[in-house]
């Protein structure tokens, strides 16, 4: 087969122009990954023969070769782990499949600095190569397949494939390197990079300059598998870049042994910033798991709740046999032990954090509350020990605050703990219905998470006291007593006669547009707003499914009005003058402003512009 030639997808040319001239600062970590994914490549091969042993035959031991070339500027990456096909190589090698890409690529903006540090974030894997080398050929053949390959590019826009015959199982590199990049023939230099980031990797990496003896330059231990005292905190840190493929520092480091009926060892990190696939529709957990030391997948979905997803790391069962299928893995008694144990175990190690250090804390929470806060409504035993960790917004904390907290804060006669849910924060505090809360001093949970629609509801309460929206309609705070200044400056109210009949007169205008109308005392600047009625869907989360598709049509909702507002004032006169007639235009203005308030378009947008003309015609004039 002759030579091919294939253009790389337009997100890796896009990645690699970036690589290439956006001055990398830390150039040496393509050493890190090119060894991490020969690692990578050793596991997946010592996993596969378990079951087909023939895969692993005749290619030694696992190891992978670092080999210096000074005469010919080549830098040579080898291991003899599952290697590659044609096919593989151009998925692998000519795109990027990793989930978040598109979001990540939309957040490019050109500008060298700032996206060397989104870059960070993302990692470029395999691309780095790029950053030192000016071509790179991979010689590569796959694991129980004769027929080997060699892969070619100079990282500008496209590669070559060509059938080789001298590659053996597993995947060569050779990086020829730039002038700029001639340090990394230095043996002395390769050897403190290797120890600094690649220590920690299970199987031993070799280094040699050409026709001199090979040296082993790592441990070759799984770092998991040494006591914690003999682990220093970089190694921690760059085993949760090999095995998270990060780049970030950990915000925790759990690292334990269980003992006793179920036998594993966790090592666990809290990543410091937010992963790109946090909000992937498969909320898939990414922890590795090995049986005695050998890795089996990072697909074992049952070994984690999905609202812990943001950990990343190994656990390696003592109790699962070697030669465990993944089929085997659903539904397996041992692996739902493991996770039992492990979610009790980063539960307790987030609430010593929150007690130790609540401003690190917050910055966990910014991160991942969104996330933990699933399991209050997934994991109905551990619900209470999450509410617990949670952190929230009020009207009247700074930062974060705990519900806890909130309930030691309410004030006399007050029944329950309220909650606005919206957008943004800043939004959520403008809102009609929290003025009346804001009036007598309540606090207001402010959630801005699509969560929170889910888990208010099914947790209820809370110390005994009931979860209730602000945009309920049986929000009552009669009993919470203003204090004595605010009182007295309220203006006065419409009489109640010339106010019911303004109510009649509204309900018969707005008809089944409305499910009630109603004098509240929720409102003290505005003059009206919008609330739910018992049992009925909050007008936040009508909004989201609304935007899903998943709901098409306007729930009538109460509309309550603010007896002592001007405007409410002067249409009841008119009503009383004029019938409900007079007051037909403003009726429908009043709802629609409710609505925009909400974030809703107007009922019927043309009716909506002529009527404001028409009264802003009258008003001018
Ligand atoms: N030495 C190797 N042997 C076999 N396959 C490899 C090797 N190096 C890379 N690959 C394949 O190429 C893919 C892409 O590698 P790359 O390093 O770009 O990304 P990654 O390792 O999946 O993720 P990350 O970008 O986070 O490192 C790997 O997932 C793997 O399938």
């Amino acid at each position: 087969m002759a030579e091919e030639k294939r253009e790389f997808q337009a997100e890796v040319a896009k990645l690699l122009d970036i690589v290439v001239h956006s001055l990398y600062s830390n150039k040496e970590i393509f050493l890190r990954e090119l060894v991490s994914n020969a690692s990578d490549a050793c596991d997946k091969l010592r996993y596969e023969s378990q079951t087909q042993t023939h895969l692993a035959e005749g290619g030694g031991e696992f190891c992978i070769r670092i080999q210096i070339d000074k005469d010919a500027g080549t830098l040579t990456i080898a291991d003899n782990g599952i290697g590659m096909n044609h096919d593989d190589l151009i998925s692998n090698l000519g795109t990027i499949a990793k989930s978040g890409t598109a979001e990540f690529m939309s957040r490019l903006s050109g500008d060298a600095k700032k996206d060397t540090s989104l870059i960070g974030q993302f990692g470029v894997g395999f691309y780095s190569a790029f950053m030192v080398a000016d071509t790179v050929t991979v010689f590569t053949r796959k694991a129980g397949e004769t027929q080997g390959w060699r892969w070619e590019s100079d990282g500008k826009g496209s590669f070559t494939i060509a059938e080789d015959d001298s590659a053996e199982r597993g995947a060569r590199m050779v990086l020829n390197l730039r002038d700029d990049a001639k340090e990394f023939l230095e043996a002395h230099r390769l050897r403190a990079i290797i120890k600094r980031y690649s220590d920690h990797i299970a199987i031993p990496v070799m280094l040699a300059e050409k026709d001199k003896d090979e040296e082993t330059v790592n441990s070759a231990s799984a770092l998991w598998t040494r006591s914690k005292a003999d682990i220093t905190a970089e190694q921690y840190t760059e085993f949760y870049h090999h095995v998270a493929h990060a780049f970030d520092e950990p915000w925790l480091t759990v690292h334990y042994k269980a003992e006793g009926a179920i036998e594993y060892t966790g090592l666990l990190y809290v990543p410091g910033s937010k992963p790109f696939d946090l909000f992937q529709p498969e909320r898939k957990n990414h922890l590795k798991l090995y049986v005695k030391r050998i890795f089996i997948t990072d697909e074992a979905a049952d070994l984690l709740p999905p609202y812990l997803r943001f950990l990343r790391g190994v656990v390696d069962s003592q109790d699962l046999p070697l030669n465990v299928s993944r089929e085997m893995l659903q539904h397996n008694p041992v692996l739902a032990k493991i996770k039992t144990g492990l979610v009790k175990r980063v539960l307790s190690e987030l609430k010593k954090k929150a007690e130790a250090d609540a401003e690190a804390y917050a910055a966990f929470w910014e991160n991942f509350g969104a996330v933990l806060k699933e399991g209050i409504y997934e994991d109905f035993e551990r619900k209470t020990d999450i509410v617990a960790l949670s952190r929230f917004q009020t009207t009247q904390a700074e930062g974060w605050t705990s519900l806890d907290e909130v309930v030691a804060r309410m004030k006399d006669g007050q029944e329950a703990i309220y909650y606005a849910t919206g957008d943004s924060v800043a939004n959520l505090k403008k809102s009609p219905q929290l003025e009346g809360f804001i009036a007598k001093g309540v606090e207001v949970l402010l959630l801005t998470d699509p969560i929170d629609e889910f888990w208010v509801p099914s947790l209820g309460e809370w110390n005994g006291k009931k979860l209730i929206s602000v945009t309920d309609g049986s929000a009552d705070l009669s009993a919470v007593k203003a204090d004595e200044q605010t009182e007295a400056a309220k203006p006065e109210a419409a009489d109640n006669a010339s106010l019911d009949t303004l109510i009649a007169a509204l309900k018969l205008n707005l008809g089944d547009k409305v499910r009630d109308v109603r004098a509240s005392d929720r409102l003290t600047n505005s003059a009206v707003c919008l609330v739910t009625d018992a049992g009925q869907m909050s007008l936040h989360l009508e909004k989201l499914l609304k935007a899903h598709k998943q709901v098409d049509q306007d729930t009538p909702r109460i509309l309550e009005i603010n007896p002592r507002h001007g405007l409410i004032k002067t249409m009841a006169e008119r009503v009383k003058a004029g019938g409900r007639e007079a007051v037909e235009d403003a009726s429908w203005l009043l709802l629609d402003q409710a609505r925009i308030v909400e974030g809703e378009m107007p009922a019927d947008p043309v009716d909506f512009a002529r009527r404001l003309a028409s009264i802003m015609e009258k008003g001018i004039g």
